[in-house]
């Protein structure tokens, strides 16, 4: 039997386009003899709608495009097609997270989502009844089980010490199940690739294979890699799709192709460049927008995000901004023109010294009396911060925000000034990840200009000032941030590791008091198992230390 995956880039909401989506995959994989053809998960409405769930209008119309698509499907294939379902209980939330199965006009079965993710970014349990069974069906005599994106990840432990009560997988081959369909929308983390594999072998190791389809695509803060699998009944990978590219691969499932398996791998930093490509490629389309703009200082961290923004909309669809001040220094301007050239990018230069010095001039009698301090730092920032936000008004173009994950975590940046924008970028990359990435980036060809990832870190709003002078070390305060955010270990606990106890309650505080800028921020291109926004949600108003300590 040939089977398809419809590894599809869905918009959410966009029930038209979806369905054109699905029902030209259907078209071009029964051209190719296939006689299944398997969706992602929610693939009619896309992954994650949220609230959207509550609005009726959003329900009906998927019921609606999913009737459509019963009728407008070739015949003789089988299509997959992830929707919401009603829950004809009268007991339990009122929708499912469900699969139907369509052949020639008719749904030939349909099966409900068993294990609701309700942690990290995932919040299914906030809108979906799981399923209270399951059940196997049969096409020209193979026996097929659905389980959709979690329901395959029932031995992982989401939640330390809890368990699912019900294995969906287990309870399918129970019932005879020779290949488990896996329909999902499994957002990308570094190394998550690997976990999929392990998930897929212990169905391997039961004697079944398994046809897994993930998303494509971003939506807001997720990204999805695609990568979909498929492995014969030994556990073997036999097949991967592109990643963070829609396509329709056909294979033979039984017998499976002679061919030698691919192997499943990553290269960490070629994967997160890709993954950060897509994500600002489909938040700008999914949000109606073309171009992109962002402050180029000369620093590291406008330079990766200017090199990713180039990739992904084309250089032609970036203008970058220099905005020196009065403590820029020489260097700073040439290597961000430089880059900038490098690209193919437009840059303009616009002087901040005029409003800057009208702001002092407005303030002076106000401030007659105190000393400068970050006051005057951040009205430099937020000079640029109205630039930036002008242009985007005035020519519809979407503003980036360069801030990486480290200062954001201890809150050193500046809102409304550099915070300013719609995406975050790199808010999920370490400082010493954004060095190592810009390093990847350079590896055949001078693109960042060396001297931006040679000189040493400054904000530049003071004369001779280096992040150094407020933070420790980058590669030290990415260590202990990366047990704080990533471990949620106490201070005590990282000090025992022997870090330095007064750096470590420093930046446990710095991090514990920043939670309201992170509030305020653009959402984070996730990319890491705990990435900012969604997947961390943290009071503002607290007691601050006590639960960190
Ligand atoms: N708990 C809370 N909930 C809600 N709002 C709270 C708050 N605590 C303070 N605030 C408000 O926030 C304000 C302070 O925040 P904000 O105005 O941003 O300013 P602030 O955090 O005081 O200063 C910005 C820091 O970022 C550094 N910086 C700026 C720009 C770029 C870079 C870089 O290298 O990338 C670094 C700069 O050197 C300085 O240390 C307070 O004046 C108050 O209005
Ligand atoms: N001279 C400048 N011209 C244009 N944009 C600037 C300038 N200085 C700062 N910015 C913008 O503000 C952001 C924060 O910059 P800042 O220099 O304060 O710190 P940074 O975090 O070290 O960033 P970078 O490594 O990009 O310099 C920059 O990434 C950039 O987008
Ligand atoms: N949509 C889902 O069920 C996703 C949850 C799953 N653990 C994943 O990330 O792959």
């Amino acid at each position: 039997m040939k089977i398809a995956l419809g590894q599809i880039n869905p918009v959410i909401g966009d029930f038209a386009a979806n369905r054109r989506s699905i029902l030209s995959a259907a078209a071009e994989a029964a051209a190719r003899g296939a006689r299944m053809i398997v969706f992602p998960e929610l693939a009619l409405c896309g992954y994650p709608p949220m609230d959207l769930l509550e609005h009726h209008s959003f329900l009906e119309s998927n019921l609606e495009s999913l009737r459509l698509v019963q009728h407008e499907l070739p015949r003789d294939i089988a299509a997959v097609v992830g929707y919401v379902a009603q829950n004809r209980n009268s007991v339990g939330k009122p929708i499912h997270n469900a699969a139907a199965v369509l052949l020639n006009g008719q749904c030939i079965a349909t099966q409900a989502k068993t294990l609701l993710p309700t942690y990290d970014v995932f919040d299914e349990a906030r809108y979906f009844e799981p399923a209270d069974s399951r059940t196997v069906f049969t096409l020209d005599g193979h026996t097929f089980g659905i389980a959709i994106c979690e329901d395959l990840w029932w031995e992982t432990e989401p939640v330390p010490g809890t368990r699912y009560p019900v294995d969906p997988v287990r309870d399918l081959l129970d019932q005879g199940a020779r290949t488990i369909l896996c329909p999902s929308a499994s957002p990308f983390v570094k190394g998550k690739i690997y976990t999929r594999q392990h998930l897929i072998a212990r169905v391997g190791a039961a004697g079944a294979s398994v046809v897994y389809c993930n998303m494509t695509g971003a939506n807001d803060n997720l990204i999805f890699d695609g990568r979909s699998m498929v492995s014969d009944e030994t556990g073997t990978i036999r097949y991967i799709a592109e990643g963070f590219k829609a396509c329709v691969p056909v294979m033979e499932i039984d017998p499976p192709p002679e061919n030698l398996p691919p192997e499943v791998t990553e290269d960490p930093d070629e994967v997160t460049c890709r993954a950060l490509v897509t994500g600002i490629r489909d938040y700008l389309r999914k949000t109606g927008f073309r171009t992109a703009h962002i402050g180029l200082s000369g620093g590291i961290d406008s330079a990766i995000v200017a090199v990713l923004a180039a990739w992904a909309l084309g250089p032609e669809n970036l203008t970058c901004f220099l905005l020196p001040s009065r403590y820029s220094s020489d260097h700073s301007i040439l290597d961000a023109a430089r880059l900038a050239s490098n690209l193919g990018c437009t840059y303009h230069t616009i002087p901040i010294e005029p409003s800057v010095a009208a702001m002092e001039d407005s303030l002076s009698e106000l401030f007659s009396g105190t000393t400068p301090d970050t006051t005057e730092e951040n009205i430099q920032a937020r000079v640029r911060g109205n630039i930036l936000m002008a242009f985007s008004n005035k020519f519809h173009s979407l503003l980036l925000t360069t801030g990486n994950k480290s200062e954001l975590a201890v809150g050193y940046c500046t809102l409304y000034g550099d915070m300013c924008g719609s995406l975050s970028v790199i808010g999920d990359l370490l400082k010493t990840e954004v060095y190592q990435l810009c390093n990847w980036i350079n590896r055949d060809q001078e693109i960042i200009p060396a001297n931006i990832l040679t000189k040493p870190p400054s904000a530049e709003l003071r004369p001779d000032q280096t992040d150094q002078d407020s933070l420790p070390e980058y590669h030290e305060l990415d260590a202990i941030l990366s047990r704080y955010l990533m471990q949620n270990r106490s201070a005590r606990s990282i000090i025992s590791e022997g870090f330095d106890a007064e750096t470590v309650h420093r930046i446990v505080q710095l991090t514990a008091r920043a939670e309201y800028k992170r509030r305020q921020a653009p959402p984070v291109l996730k990319i890491s198992e705990k990435a900012f926004g969604t997947g961390r949600r943290i009071p503002i108003a607290r007691a601050l230390f006590e639960t960190d300590g």
